[in-house]
């Protein structure tokens, strides 16, 4: 990139920094200490998602100055911001976790609003959490300015007695705790042990399963996603993205060169080989809404259903992200993929080469068994499963990676809320063979859509996981197992079936043919529709009251601008 001349006429940045009428604009500028030379060159905004909340976003600040350090050498100039989290590992098992999903639209709308405010020419992101992944990978579409995707990276794993651990068997212990099967010290020890350093949750939860996304999809450098958080050698991606982010300029390359329905096609397809996290098909939805694509649950949930499930990662399967990326990261999983026809190899990546050419020099490695190839998969299909039937005429999801069988039928338990669901467990007072349905859940009834971890973890953890069904209207983390249905819709709150259901009404679930029913007849689902009323969430005011307004249903991603209306107007043009 040395002497790379831009032409700041046709850069965005040129409406703060160019032409006498803006001297009062540089005058700002000079005040933080840039020359005239830094201020003449492009402006790179570096988003980050730093903050104290949780590990996930620890490492971010030290990542973003290697960014900054890259982005300088090739000639840019950096602007690092910050944006807001909400760590779901702490949101979990109460109010807190309406918040979630709602900070999703949040961080892309926040994103947006500083890139456009400052007319900056390229954008940098980082992130480390659930939401903060799509929510930044949601921005740069939106934006169509060149970007580059940064994941803080995982946590490394924990140890118990000799056993490696992750935050999914704290969350476990709850529930072997709750039925006296675990000691009040191991609890106690257990807690302390589980979490050693700084990164988000370290298996193939949400933030690694979209940070898998981020390679696959062709925003993130390939192996950036694998490497965990306390790794020195995250830094040099940081200091190769900034210096990529000059080139991507000047090549102008826009995300949505890189997000195109194959693109979305092959983030599907690596959540599914992986025994992802269900919230992947709410965030690819949402991403392909940003960029004007229609792309559902439905559409996600095919793809899952011809993707041999090939790599063994917890919460189903027995290894961490730290794993992966040392037997050869997330290209390891991408090019036996491609090798079996799986991916398509000819859509554009942030390294303005091909999927099939950043993938030239990788070598398959038979020396391991974290990625088996995909013709020798675990499964054949894919490790999510998405549903349908008069119980879900908009869809649902369930994982089946690692889960024993893959069907279930029994009598409804009804809960309205969490809360009254996690009672119930705690207190063991639902039997085995029920279906146990948690609704007023959905994106606009909790409002926000809640992920279930608390309540899901402590039925594996009492030994309940395969001995009953779970359904919502609501969504489950990644590290949630057992038979656990989620993103029900029409959710209960807008009037559908889940809402209408009685206790005793018997629900049948097949994950292999994809159905998911309830023994009623349309009539009788007709009548009881006429009786129902719809409830109020008690928010009357504030940003969850704003996000229930506004939030389309899970089936299209859950977004706040819904409608089919997408950002065509890309700032950086105007
Ligand atoms: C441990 C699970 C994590 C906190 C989470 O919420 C997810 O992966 O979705
Ligand atoms: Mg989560």
């Amino acid at each position: 990139m040395d002497g790379q001349v831009f032409d700041k006429t046709k850069l965005p940045s040129r409406h703060v920094t160019e032409g006498p009428s803006r001297a009062p604009h540089r005058s700002y500028l000079y005040a933080m200490g840039l020359t005239k030379a830094q201020i003449h060159q492009p402006l790179v905004g570096v988003a980050s998602c730093w903050n104290e909340a949780a590990p996930c976003n620890i490492s971010l600040m030290r990542q973003a100055q290697a960014v900054k350090k890259g982005v300088a050498a090739a000639h840019g100039t950096p602007r690092e911001f910050c944006t807001i989290t909400v760590t779901d590992g702490i949101a979990m098992g109460h109010e807190g976790m309406k918040s979630s999903l709602a900070s999703r639209e949040v961080i892309a709308d926040s994103v947006e609003l500083t890139m456009r405010g400052h007319c900056y020419d390229a954008l940098v992101g980082l992130a480390g959490c659930d939401k903060s992944l799509p929510g930044m990978m949601m921005a740069m579409v939106r934006l169509n300015v060149p970007s580059i995707f940064i994941y803080g990276g995982s946590i490394l794993p924990g140890s118990f007695r000799g056993q490696p651990i992750t935050i999914q068997d704290v969350f476990e212990a709850v529930g072997k705790h709750s039925v006296n099967a675990m000691s009040d010290e191991d609890l106690d020890e257990i807690e302390q042990a589980a979490c050693p350093s700084a990164g988000a949750c370290g298996a193939q939860f949400t933030a690694n399963t979209m940070a898998t996304v981020s390679e696959a999809i062709g925003l993130a450098l390939p192996y950036s996603a694998g490497a965990p958080a306390p790794y020195e050698i995250r830094d040099r991606f940081c200091m190769t993205a900034g210096e990529m982010i000059m080139e991507l300029i000047a090549r102008n390359i826009r995300p949505r060169d890189i997000v195109t329905r194959k693109a979305l096609e092959n983030a599907a397809t690596v959540v599914a080989a992986s025994g992802g996290s269900t919230n992947a098909s709410l965030h690819l939805p949402a991403l392909a809404h940003e960029a004007g694509i229609e792309f559902d649950l439905f559409d996600v949930a095919e793809i899952f259903r011809r993707t041999p499930y090939v790599a063994d990662l917890k919460p189903g399967g027995r290894y961490v992200a730290k794993d992966l990326f040392e037997v050869g990261g997330v290209p390891l999983l991408m090019k036996t993929l491609l090798d079996h026809g799986f991916l398509h190899g000819d859509c554009l990546t942030v390294t303005g080469r091909t999927i099939a050419e950043n993938m030239e020099k990788v070598r398959w490695n038979a020396d391991q068994d974290v990625v088996l190839p995909a013709n020798k998969p675990l499964t054949k299909t894919g490790g999510v499963v998405g549903l349908r039937g008069n119980l879900a005429p908009d869809g649902a999801i369930v994982k089946v990676a690692g889960m024993k069988t893959q069907q279930f039928s029994g009598p409804a338990r009804c809960f309205d809320s969490e809360e009254e669901c996690f009672e119930a467990v705690s207190s063991k007072t639902f039997r085995e063979g029920e279906v146990l349905v948690i609704r007023y859940e959905g994106p606009k009834g909790g409002p926000g859509m809640r992920e279930m971890l608390s309540t899901t973890a402590a039925l594996y953890g009492q030994g309940m996981g395969d001995k009953v069904a779970l359904i919502t209207d609501g969504r489950f983390s990644g590290a949630t197992r057992g038979f656990c249905i989620g993103h029900v819709g029409p959710e209960a709150a807008v009037g559908g079936p889940i809402g209408l259901v009685r206790d005793g009404d018997v629900i049948s679930i097949d994950a292999v043919a994809g159905t998911i029913e309830v023994a009623l007849t349309d009539e009788e689902l007709d009548i009881r529709r006429r009786d129902w009323k719809p409830r109020d969430n008690g928010f009357g005011s504030g940003a969850l009251w704003k996000y229930g307004q506004g939030v389309g249903p899970a089936r299209y991603g859950a977004v706040t601008h819904p409608g089919g209306q997408f950002e065509r107007r890309a700032y950086a043009d105007v």
